[in-house]
Formats: C-alpha cells, sequence, structure tokens
C-alpha cells in the first residue's frame, strides 16, 4: 500500500511546536511581527498571502501588510522595504514573488535586512545555505525535509532526483539533500528543461521531488517501484466550478500511486509546510533579533 503523506496534519505539527516559541517570547514582552509586501493582481498570490496572515494569527504572531499597484515604482517597493527594516516590531519581511518585470527581484532580495529575511532569499543566506552554516532555510525544501522526516524516510546514501532548477525550491532543495546532516546526505541529480531523457533520470531514483511548475509532468512510467514522490507543483487549472479553478500537481497522481512507496498530494502536501515553516522562520527571526532562546519544532 501507498502511504499517502498528510502535509496538513504535520504542518500542525509543527504549528504547535511553534505555540510554545511563541509564549516563550510573549514572557519576555516580545511579540513576533511578519511583514507581508505584494505588488501583484495575481489572484493566486492574493490567496497565498491571506493564508500566510491566516497563519499569523492563529499563532499569535503580529502581521502588517504592504500593497503596491503593480503599476508602481521600483523605487516605491524598495523605500516601503527599508522603512520596514528599520522598524523595530517586523521581524520578518516577505515580498511576495513573482513581482512585476519592471522591478529587478533580485535587488529586491538584496534590499531586504538579511536577519528579517524569512523566505531566506538573500545571497547572503543564500550563502550561507551553501556553505553549510543555513540561517533561514527557505520554507518549500525546508518543508519537504520536514515531510521526510515525518514519514520515516532516511535521505542518507539515496539517489534523489529533483525535477526543476528554480531559485526558490529546486537549487535550495538540492544543497540541503547533499549536505552533511540529518535529511541531508543524498546523491542529488538536478533536471530541467534541457534534461535530455527526463524519465531515465527519475527512473532511477529512490527520491523524486517534482518542482517544474508543470501540470502532470510526471506520471507513473516515470517513477521507479518503491520510490518517494515529493509533488511541489501548485498549478492552478481553469475548471467550471463556483472556484473557478483546481489545483494540479507536477504529479499524475493516480499513475504514480502505482510505483510509489510514499507520495504527497496536491492540495494538502508541501504547500501547508510552505506557510508553517515560514511561521517556523518567523519565530526563529524574532527570536534572533531579540536575542531569546526557543526551543524551535
Ligand atoms: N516570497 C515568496 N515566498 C513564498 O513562499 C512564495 C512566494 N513568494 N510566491 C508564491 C509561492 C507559492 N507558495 C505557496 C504557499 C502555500 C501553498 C498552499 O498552502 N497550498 C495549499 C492549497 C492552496 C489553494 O487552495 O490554492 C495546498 O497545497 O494544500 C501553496 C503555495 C508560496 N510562495
Amino acid at each position: 500500500m501507498t502511504h499517502v503523506i498528510d502535509g496538513n496534519a504535520v504542518a500542525d505539527r509543527i504549528t504547535d511546536g511553534l505555540e510554545a516559541c511563541v509564549e516563550t517570547l510573549e514572557a519576555e514582552q516580545v511579540t513576533p511581527g511578519l511583514a507581508t509586501v505584494l505588488m501583484s493582481d495575481d489572484p493566486a498570490s492574493e490567496t497565498y498571502i491571506s493564508m500566510k496572515q491566516q497563519g499569523c494569527a492563529d499563532l499569535g504572531i503580529e502581521s502588517i501588510h504592504r500593497e503596491l499597484d503593480p503599476s508602481a515604482s521600483a523605487d516605491d517597493l524598495f523605500e516601503i522595504v527599508a522603512a520596514l527594516n528599520d522598524d523595530p516590531d517586523v521581524h520578518g519581511i516577505l515580498v511576495q514573488m513573482p513581482v512585476p518585470d519592471h522591478v529587478d527581484s533580485t535587488r529586491v532580495l538584496r534590499t531586504i535586512d538579511p536577519l528579517k529575511d524569512v523566505d531566506g532569499f538573500h545571497p547572503e543566506n543564500v550563502g550561507r545555505l551553501v556553505a553549510g552554516d543555513p540561517r533561514y532555510k527557505p520554507c518549500t525544501p525546508h518543508g519537504i525535509q520536514k515531510l521526510l522526516e515525518a514519514a520515516d524516510v532516511d535521505t542518507e546514501g539515496t539517489d534523489a532526483v529533483i525535477v526543476g532548477r528554480s531559485d526558490i525550491v529546486g537549487k535550495p532543495m538540492a544543497n540541503l539533500l547533499i549536505q552533511k546532516a540529518p535529511g541531508g546526505n543524498a546523491t542529488v541529480t538536478v533536471c530541467h528543461s534541457r534534461t535530455e531523457d527526463l524519465a531515465a533520470k527519475t527512473r532511477e531514483a529512490d527520491i523524486v521531488i517534482a518542482a517544474a511548475g508543470v501540470p502532470e509532468l510526471v506520471d507513473g512510467s516515470m517513477i521507479g517501484d518503491g520510490a518517494v514522490v515529493i509533488d511541489v507543483g501548485v498549478n492552478r487549472v481553469e475548471v467550471d466550478t463556483e472556484k473557478g479553478y483546481e489545483l494540479v500537481g507536477d504529479v499524475e497522481f493516480e499513475s504514480a500511486m502505482e510505483n510509489a512507496r510514499t507520495i504527497t498530494p496536491v492540495p494538502g502536501g508541501v504547500g501547508p509546510m510552505t506557510i508553517a515553516m515560514l511561521l517556523y522562520n518567523t519565530v526563529k527571526a524574532t527570536a534572533i533579533q531579540e536575542d531569546v532562546s526557543v526551543d524551535l519544532p
């Protein structure tokens, strides 16, 4: 029987653990603060931002929100980030990606105070991750590490194949999986749109992590017997319902189920973990900046 990992349950366990950390901070008169910045009218971005705010509210994290019209100037965005950098009540800053084309996203990431960079995207934090001394692990790959741990998947000595080379999932995931630490010690292959024979790579893998942003790119014929399959895809496909869309992963779930030992669903797999690990980084950022020690889950 294939084990379907319940991402909501694992995320709830993490947030329960964070609750104790928030209490420890409160005892020191410290309330964690997360700022979200949105410069997009993409409905998906709006959904994610409101899920993040809800997560903060549930935990007792103060959240503030700044919104800019997508036609605003890059300088307007930099000014907002600079003000949040200087605000002592704000411990974490997240600028929702993607930003409009006329805004240089790498410059946005460089503008955020690295201590408040709860996405872990600032070059200083990327550098620390690559050097094996992470401060804030990027939320989605960190969440995947937690899911694997919860499902009793030992990554050590495994062959892991990552499909997708993005800065926010593929690259940091590869770095975490090759590090000399629990949740690492894997042999990693990173595949992408120019990979010659994707199926030949994934079929040999003990762990397949699909993060290409292509609906149902990976099907059962590409999954080896007994493999672990992690689906990072959150593709919105239009359907004729009240909601208007359906979430489709990068994995064709039904056929992949037939070969996989363990698999994550979409929705209810990796997505909820991304939010939980953002809250985790916000609590960690608060503890670092306020010099309080907390016992992170
Ligand atoms: N600076 C920045 N940081 C991010 O962390 C970031 C970002 N930009 N831009 C967009 C992506 C995407 N992302 C998701 C978060 C939660 C779910 C999630 O919880 N999904 C639910 C379903 C949500 C629904 O129903 O639409 C699930 O999979 O069960 C998905 C995707 C964070 N991102």
